[in-house]
């Protein structure tokens, strides 16, 4: 049976029974070489690219990336990763070439818009990553004509994501043809004009080629420096873990997904530990259940006890609030480095 070592020596043995090859293959037969490794798709730059690889160095996934080499062997888990534009990866993962990927759950939807997925084709959700939060929206010209969606019928929308905007542009065009003809979807008259551009689609109003755009908004900063707002979402949308309808080790799969969801939680959750006089503990317990229950050791001085649960990082100041105003006395917030919890 093949072991591998860990940053710290110690032996892990997630090698499934198979032996992997070490050698780095070079680009033109490297995917005949990796036949032996699940491979694992990653955005290789833009928005999901650190927060991917934060998340693949707590699961305690080693590799080394050489210059401009977009496959990557993981030193201690039978893996190849492949570093793929974001955009990409639904495409690569839905037809089974890779096993596991990385992506914005919009692209995933964009994907599924213009690719409809078959009984072998596609790709399955494994779990919310919780980074790379932002709403695709309709943005017009701040002070322009247009406040809602369905004015920009029949106009000029510029977008990267033509598939979904299509999608969402034809059923108003649907509602409109059957207010004008009486009956749903009938005529097909007013088709509104949807063009593709790369990036920068913020500018495509200011230059004149569209009247409005669907493009991606976080903060709102890049929308409101092209002097555009936004009047409609058309998707929410965050990072998530995907997965091909038959991977080809879907032991390692699984394996991959606890460890990174050990990690996402361990980044949600902080550990609060208190002490409580025994006659305000249900009170106590009510301000921090836990995940399943907080829990309770006696301490020598028979009226107290001591109490650790996990609490939600960003509910931590009120919590405490909530202890004190309890009763609660050495109240003490630890962070979690990793986890493994249901
Ligand atoms: N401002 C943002 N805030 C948070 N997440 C974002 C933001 N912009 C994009 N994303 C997420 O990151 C994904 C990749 O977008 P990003 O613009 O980084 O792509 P990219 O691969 O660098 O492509 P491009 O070259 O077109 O910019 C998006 O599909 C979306 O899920
Ligand atoms: O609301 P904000 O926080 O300003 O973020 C939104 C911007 O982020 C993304 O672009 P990115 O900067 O990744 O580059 P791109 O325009 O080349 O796609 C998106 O396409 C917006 O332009």
């Amino acid at each position: 049976m093949v072991t591998s070592s860990n940053a710290n020596g110690s032996s892990t043995k997630p090698d499934m029974g198979r032996r992997w090859s070490r050698s780095l293959p070079n680009l033109s037969n490297a995917i005949g070489s990796l036949s032996d490794r699940l491979l694992f798709a990653v955005p290789k730059k833009g928005r999901l690219n650190q927060a991917c690889l934060d998340l693949l160095s707590g699961s305690d996934i080693q590799f080394h990336r050489h210059n401009r080499l977009d496959i990557a062997l993981v030193k201690n888990l039978p893996i190849a990763l492949i570093f793929l534009p974001a955009a990409d990866i639904p495409t690569f993962v839905g037809e089974g070439r890779v096993d596991l990927g990385i992506t914005g759950r919009d692209q995933v939807a964009e994907h599924e818009a213009t690719t409809p997925a078959t009984q072998d084709s596609g790709v399955e959700e494994v779990m919310d990553l919780e980074f790379g939060r932002c709403r695709l929206q309709v943005q017009v010209p701040e002070q322009g004509p247009y406040q809602k969606p369905e004015d920009l019928v029949g106009k000029n929308v510029v977008t990267s994501f033509v598939g979904l905007t299509e999608e969402y542009y034809r059923a108003f065009e649907s509602q409109q043809d059957g207010a004008v003809n009486g009956e749903a979807g009938s005529g097909g008259k007013l088709r509104t004009k949807i063009k593709y551009v790369g990036g920068s689609v913020e500018a495509a109003c200011a230059l004149g080629v569209a009247d409005g755009i669907v493009d991606l908004v976080e903060s709102g900063e890049t929308m409101r420096a092209a002097g555009l707002k936004a009047i409609s979402t058309v998707i929410e949308s965050t990072a998530i873990l995907i997965r091909s309808k038959k991977p080809s080790d879907p032991k390692l799969v699984a394996l991959i997904a606890n460890r990174i969801r050990g990690v996402i939680t361990a980044q949600k959750y902080v550990l609060c530990t208190y002490n409580v006089e025994r006659k305000a503990l249900d009170q106590a317990c009510k301000i921090t259940p836990g995940k399943r229950a907080p829990t309770i050791n006696s301490l020598e001085d028979q009226g107290w006890v001591a109490v650790s649960a996990m609490v939600l990082r960003k509910n931590v100041a009120l919590t405490m609030d909530q202890l004190t105003e309890a009763g609660a006395t050495d109240i003490m917030i630890t962070k979690i480095e990793n986890s493994r919890v249901d």
